[in-house]
């Protein structure tokens, strides 16, 4: 009896929560389950199975309705209606569904889940630290990571064991944002390390969780005092992050990192009014006052968002090099020739000489994007002339990243490694290529992953070849429970020096 209440009452509880939103708009619709509306698949195979499953549910559409848990949706399949959105008429689609609350959740002042003039406000004090030279000055300290990452494939090659070539890599990459943003070395090299895992545990089973409860009750998120991602590695990071600025300021150091920059930002800010009064935007997001607590948000996003998707995209990248030698002997042959010219390894001055690398990293972006499913909010109605429907502000975006760069109407042969395809100029149609986003939103680490990506590669195969060791499971298996398309399988490698 009890049980069958129980049922009745959630099942009132979700009727009340606008299952059937798209009935009657002139649209097609999936058909929504109790609860989990259209995403139930994630719980079977993650994120890029419910891209791919979603992608596929009504072929001829260039847009159709779902349902995220409760909340109804449109599955975006067309790239011009993805560009539209996310360029065109961004000013209607301002925010992310990632947005948390921030009275309550410690984290949720980042800018990843900023939203309205909060959200541009914060953007624009932290682009200048991404130009061209900055990404350049940030990334000179690479070379310091590889050459504590070839102590590791050193010992490797010497003793014949093979390498867990993606937790290296989640070493270096780690190793570098560190140096990068606090201007100090980390210990992820070490066998007790602070900083292991610390951007895996951001990216873990419990952040998907997080922002599954998010999307279903943002009251029951509340009420449990729920954070978005695990509290000690923040708490850990914040300590560190706290320590650097006061040390700078009692000793009037100066470094030419990411917290200096954050230090300057708070000092020109501390003259503006009351500290303590909250004041809001028209659009009734909070003014930011740039304090210590709101800006260390912004530096942990920057280390989550450059720690692990790098990492993963190399991983992919390496993947795919170590099953087609042909290509990683191309990208050595390039790479070497750059360093007999210039006596010198690759720099970001040699950009223009590795077009074959670059395209090599193009492709491992294309089939394996971090995200495999990006998305919009409306936040403000639309007539949208191409579909003939009105959007109401609330309606969430989704477009399935993944799916659409592995679709064989925009890329021929698409489950092929084919860097060759970059290389004849392959067409950039807007809209299909979304791996970092899009518009003026676009992922802010952008050109940082690139050069990044390029200086590793390119200083690893310098120094070894990389085969796939027998351990390796083929295919790497993709973890389903994690919000990043990251392998759920070691990369083995054998290393072989040059
Ligand atoms: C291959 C590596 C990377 C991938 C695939 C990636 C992908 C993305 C994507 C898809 C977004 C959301 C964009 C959107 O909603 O349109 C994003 C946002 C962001 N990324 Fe990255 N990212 C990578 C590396 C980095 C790095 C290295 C950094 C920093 C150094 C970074 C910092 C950020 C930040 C701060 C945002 C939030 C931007 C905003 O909402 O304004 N990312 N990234």
């Amino acid at each position: 009896m009890v049980f069958w209440l129980l049922i009745s009452v959630l099942c009132l509880l979700w009727l009340l929560t606008r299952p059937f939103y798209w009935v009657g708009k002139g649209i097609k619709f999936a058909y929504p389950l109790p609860f989990v509306g259209n995403f139930g698949e994630t719980l079977r195979g993650g994120l890029v199975q419910l891209g791919r499953s979603l992608y596929q549910k009504f072929p001829d559409e260039r847009l159709y309705g779902i349902h995220v848990f409760s909340k109804p949706g449109l599955l975006i399949r067309d790239p011009e209606l993805i560009n539209n959105i996310c360029v065109r008429d961004f000013d209607h689609f301002t925010s992310n569904s990632l947005g948390s609350n921030q009275e309550y959740d410690s984290m949720g002042g980042n800018l990843l889940f900023l939203h309205g003039s909060q959200w541009k406000e914060v953007r624009s004090k932290l682009s200048p630290f991404f130009t061209p030279a900055k990404v350049k000055h940030m990334l000179s300290n690479v070379e310091k990571s590889i050459s504590k990452a070839t102590k590791v494939l050193d010992e490797s090659s010497r003793t014949g064991d093979p390498c867990d070539l993606g937790v290296l890599l989640g070493q270096i990459t780690n190793d570098v944002i560190t140096q990068s943003l606090f201007g100090i070395e980390s210990d992820v090299f070490e066998e007790k390390s602070f900083f292991k895992n610390l951007a895996a545990l951001f990216f873990s089973t419990k952040a998907t969780m997080m922002f599954s409860l998010r999307n279903v009750s943002q009251t029951l998120f509340k009420y449990l005092r729920l954070q978005s991602f695990d509290l000690d590695s923040f708490l850990f990071l914040k300590k560190i992050m706290k320590e650097i600025v006061e040390q700078r300021r009692e000793k009037n150091m100066k470094g030419a990192d990411f917290v200096q920059g954050i230090i300057e930002i708070m000092e020109n800010h501390k003259l503006e009014g009351n500290q303590e009064e909250l004041k809001y935007y028209p659009d009734g997001t909070r003014v930011p006052k740039f304090t210590f607590d709101e800006m260390f948000l912004q530096a942990f996003i920057i280390f989550m968002g450059g720690v692990e998707s790098s990492a993963t995209t190399m991983t992919w990248l390496f993947y795919e090099l170590v099953q087609n030698q042909e290509s990683q002997d191309r990208c050595r042959d390039e790479i070497l020739a750059v360093v007999k010219k210039n006596k010198r390894s690759v720099t970001l001055d040699d950009i223009n000489d590795v077009p074959y690398n670059l395209a090599a990293i193009n492709e491992a972006v294309r089939m394996y994007p971090a995200f495999a499913i990006l998305s919009r909010i409306c936040t403000k109605p639309i007539y949208m002339s191409e579909c003939d429907l009105n959007i109401e502000k609330g309606t969430l975006i989704m477009y399935p990243t993944e799916a659409v760069q592995r679709d064989s109407q925009y890329f021929p042969d698409p489950n092929t490694f084919n860097p060759d395809r970059f290389l004849d100029g392959c067409p950039p149609i807007s809209g299909v290529q979304t791996t970092f986003g899009l518009g003026p939103r676009l992922c802010l680490g952008k050109s940082f992953a690139i050069h990044e990506i390029l200086l590793v590669v390119s200083s690893l195969l310098e120094r070894y070849k990389f085969e796939i060791n027998e351990k390796t499971k083929v295919p790497l298996e993709r973890a389903k429970t994690r919000p990043i398309n990251s392998p759920s399988t070691p990369l083995w490698v054998n290393v072989i020096p040059i």
